[in-house]
């Protein structure tokens, strides 16, 4: 931290609430105050006193081609000038959506909104107005935006702030989610067999991202798509964090399991500020103004936005990116692991496609919200400073994932290692 960021940040506190426009920027997890950026490229962002940091925080997930790739800001570029809204319909929806059902065929037809958030809340507004039905389901540790309904149990920020339920939600809608532990196939089953004639809807992260990266194990997908069909109940899916990341058509890809609606964001904004919900077709076919449930966004659809996703998912799609994703994360994680091993500091980690997790823990397969919940979190603030100080940028929280992007060069993922090493040799 230098004493330009601390200015800075003391003075964002005098007009921005805890000086941050997000909770999970402010560094209170890790203690210390956030460092204020100028500038990125690649795997690269420059801090507002010129020090360099190699970045696995990616904004978030969305610069998964790095930061600042030029086939993106080209195509920003050339949009904003020709126009950057017009509040009326343009061929680059349409070129977004058909690629979008192209590369997730679960989705038959896909609404653009401006946030995870909003695509989270509007998919389960969805759900309840075609079921008929008011019950959601949800799985503690999984983050899904800040709407009512979903702050209950709730990851990232919020868990790392100790307020996984948010006060002012009210009672009125909090006893309508039932929220279960993940990764937990027989919770599952007994809640439907209790509920499942009132669920409308169960969502759930497919790996889940905020609780740091914990993957669904073998089997739980299948049985949330069992109990989902035996009910009549809508399967979500969200993936704003893992489409487009740990396989072109998503963990459902990887996974073959099938949802019913799916939820996305960040990487399909290319780094605007995008969501997008979409599904089956008759599901969505409820939406205004084809059908009675309102959903709507001034700046939904957005030309900029959508010139900025579609450059990303274009070069998504050329052969060898996710394998080369693996690699790249692999290398770290593996890297990392055996810098730790070699000073018998336990720690293990879990990784899909570009997204990670490392855990300062004795437990080697991390399944589980009370798992992640047991990791040492003083080491990994200690770890995370010294990171920090090392030029290396990870996400201010035990509870959040990581992620690596095409830019991230074998000499940018030994730096990581080798910084690694001298930091962990500091927290003997
Ligand atoms: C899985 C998941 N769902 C929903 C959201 C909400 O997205 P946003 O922050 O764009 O509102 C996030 C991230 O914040 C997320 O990781
Ligand atoms: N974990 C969150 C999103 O994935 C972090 C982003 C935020 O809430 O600011």
């Amino acid at each position: 931290m230098t004493q330009t960021s601390a200015d800075l940040f003391a003075r964002a506190q005098e007009h921005i609430p805890g000086g941050v426009n997000s909770p999970a920027r402010a560094f209170k997890g890790v203690g210390g105050t956030p460092v204020f950026f100028d500038r990125a490229a690649g795997a690269y962002m420059t801090d507002i006193d010129g020090k360099q940091y190699i970045d696995y925080v990616l904004s978030w997930g969305p610069m998964i081609l790095g930061h600042n790739a030029k086939a993106v800001t080209d195509a920003v570029h050339a949009q904003v000038d020709k126009a950057m809204s017009f509040g009326a319909p343009t061929l680059l929806e349409i070129e977004m959506a058909e690629k979008v059902c192209e590369l997730m065929p679960s989705i038959e037809k896909v609404r653009m909104v401006n946030s995870g958030t909003e695509a989270t809340m509007s998919a389960i507004r969805l759900a309840r107005g075609f079921t008929g039905r008011d019950i959601l389901v949800k799985f503690e540790g999984c983050y899904h935006g800040h709407a009512d309904s979903l702050l209950i149990k709730a990851g990232s920020g919020a868990l790392t702030l100790g307020v996984p339920t948010s006060p002012g939600v009210p009672e009125s809608v909090a006893k309508n989610t039932v929220t279960l532990e993940y990764n937990n196939p027989e919770a599952v089953r007994a809640c439907f067999a209790e509920l499942g004639a009132d669920i409308a809807a169960l969502i759930v992260e497919p790996v889940a991202g905020n609780m740091n990266c914990v993957p669904a194990v073998p089997g739980f997908l299948e049985t949330l798509r069992e109990c989902c069909d035996a009910s009549g109940s809508v399967l979500i899916f969200d993936e704003v964090m893992s489409g487009f990341r740990v396989a072109l058509g998503g963990a459902q890809a990887n996974y073959g399991v099938q949802p019913d609606l799916t939820t996305l964001g960040k990487i399909v904004g290319g780094g605007m500020p995008v969501g997008a919900f979409g599904g089956r077709a008759d599901i969505m076919d409820f939406l205004a103004p084809q059908g009675p449930v309102y959903q709507a966004g001034t700046l939904s659809g957005n030309p900029v936005a959508m010139a900025a996703g579609l450059a990303v998912l274009t070069e998504l799609s050329r052969p060898g990116v996710y394998e080369q994703l693996t690699t790249k994360t692999l290398a770290l994680t593996h890297g990392i692991l055996a810098e730790a091993a070699a000073l018998d500091i336990p720690m293990s980690s879990n990784q899909m496609g570009g997204m990670f997790g490392l855990f300062f823990s004795e437990e080697s397969d991390i399944a589980t919200f009370e798992q992640v919940s047991r990791c040492n979190i003083e080491r990994f603030n200690a770890f995370f400073h010294g990171m920090l100080a090392e030029g290396i940028y990870f996400a201010p929280s035990a509870y959040e994932a990581g992620f690596m992007s095409l830019a991230h060069t074998d000499a940018d993922i030994n730096a990581t290692i080798a910084a690694a090493g001298r930091v962990l040799k500091t927290l003997k």
